[in-house]
C-alpha cells in the first residue's frame, strides 16, 4: 500500500490592514500584519510514479484546473521537471474568500509538501517565489513565519505579535476582493509608517468602513462581537474576528454567538503549524 502524509494547511488572520496607494497596473500597495492561525484545513498526500495530479475532493464552483491545490501541484512538477505525481484529499475547515487565505494556504501546503515528498529540493524562498504567481498571500503561507508585509505582500518582515486567543466568525455573505478593491470610497492613501510605529497603534482594517456600509451582515455581527472584545474585519472580509487573552473567554463568546452563524476558536501561532510539523525553521 503507498504511504500517506498529511499536511496542515492553517488559516490566517491580518491583524491589521492598511492601503497606502494604488499602482499605475491598478493593484493596492498595503502594510498589513499577518498572523497564523492553529486551525484550518488538513492534505493528505499519497505520492504517485505516474505524472497525474489527482484531486479526490471537489469543491463547490472551483473547476480541478482552477483548485488552487492542483495549480500549486502542477506548477512545481513543470518548474522543476518532476516525473512524478499526487493523489490529493483535503478536508476544508475554512470558509472559502473569507479572508482567512484558505486558498492561499492550500497552495502553499502543497508547494512545500510536494517539494519534500517528490524530493524536488527547492528552498522555501524558491517555493515562496513560485508561489507569488498564485496569488498575494501564498508567499507568507510558504515562508511560514508571522509576517509584516508590504508592497502587495511580497516584502515580508518577520515579526512576533501576541499570539492571542481568536474568535473568528464568517458573516453569512459572500465579499469579492476584486470588487472592494475597486470601490471608490475605499481608503487608498493611508500614510505609510513604520513597523515600530504601528505595533504601538491601536489596530484597523481600512477596507472595514466600506464593507461595513455594503454588508449589513457584516456590521451587525461586528457591532455584537465589540461588546465583548476589540474586533476587526480579516483581509477583505467576510470572516471577522475578536481577540482574547484566555481560550475560555473565546470560547465563552462563542457559545454565545447567533446559531445561523459559522465560527472557530483559534490561537494565534507566529511559526506556521505547518512549518511546526516538517521542523522547518523558517527565517526571514
Ligand atoms: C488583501 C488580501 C489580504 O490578505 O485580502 P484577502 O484575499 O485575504 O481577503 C490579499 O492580499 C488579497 O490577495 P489575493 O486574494 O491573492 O488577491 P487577488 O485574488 O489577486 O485579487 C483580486 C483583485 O483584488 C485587487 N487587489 C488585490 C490585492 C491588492 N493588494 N490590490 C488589489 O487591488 C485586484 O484588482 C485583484 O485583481
Ligand atoms: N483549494 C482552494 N481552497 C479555497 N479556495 C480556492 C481553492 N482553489 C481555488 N479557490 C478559489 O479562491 C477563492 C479565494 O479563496 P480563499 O483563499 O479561501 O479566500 P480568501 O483569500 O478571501 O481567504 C475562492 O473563492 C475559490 O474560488
Amino acid at each position: 500500500m503507498t504511504e500517506r502524509f498529511s499536511f496542515p494547511s492553517p488559516a490566517k488572520l491580518n491583524l491589521f490592514l492598511y492601503i497606502t496607494s494604488k499602482r499605475a497596473d491598478g493593484y493596492h500597495e498595503l502594510q498589513t500584519l499577518f498572523q497564523f492561525l492553529d486551525f484550518g484545513d488538513d492534505i493528505e498526500i499519497e505520492i504517485s510514479q505516474d505524472p497525474e495530479i489527482v484531486l479526490t475532493e471537489i469543491l463547490e464552483n472551483v473547476p480541478v484546473e482552477q483548485n488552487l491545490i492542483y495549480r500549486a501541484a502542477k506548477l512545481l512538477q513543470q518548474q522543476t521537471a518532476c516525473s512524478l505525481g499526487a493523489k490529493i484529499r483535503l478536508t476544508k475547515r475554512l470558509p472559502m474568500g473569507g479572508g482567512v487565505g484558505g486558498g492561499s494556504s492550500n497552495a502553499a501546503t502543497i508547494l512545500v509538501a510536494l517539494n519534500q515528498l517528490w524530493q524536488t529540493g527547492l528552498s522555501l524562498e524558491q517555493l515562496a517565489e513560485i508561489g507569488l504567481s498564485l496569488g498575494a498571500d501564498v508567499p507568507i503561507f510558504v515562508r511560514g513565519f508571522a509576517a509584516f508585509a508590504e508592497g502587495v505582500g511580497e516584502k515580508l518582515t518577520q515579526c512576533n505579535p501576541v499570539e492571542k486567543w481568536y474568535l473568528v466568525l464568517k458573516p453569512d455573505v459572500s465579499i469579492s476582493t476584486a470588487l472592494i478593491f475597486q470601490h471608490p470610497d475605499l481608503p487608498r492613501n493611508t500614510p505609510k509608517r513604520s513597523l515600530s510605529e504601528l505595533l504601538s497603534t491601536n489596530w484597523a482594517n481600512d477596507c472595514e468602513k466600506v464593507v461595513r456600509d455594503h454588508y449589513s451582515e457584516v456590521d451587525d455581527l461586528l457591532a455584537w462581537l465589540v461588546q465583548y472584545a476589540p474586533s476587526r474585519l480579516t483581509g477583505t472580509g467576510a470572516c471577522v474576528f475578536a481577540e482574547f487573552d484566555s481560550k475560555e473567554e473565546a470560547l465563552n463568546v462563542f457559545d454565545q454567538k447567533p446559531k445561523h452563524i459559522q465560527g472557530f476558536v483559534a490561537k494565534g501561532q507566529n511559526i506556521s503549524p505547518l512549518h511546526q510539523k516538517l521542523n522547518l525553521f523558517p527565517n526571514a
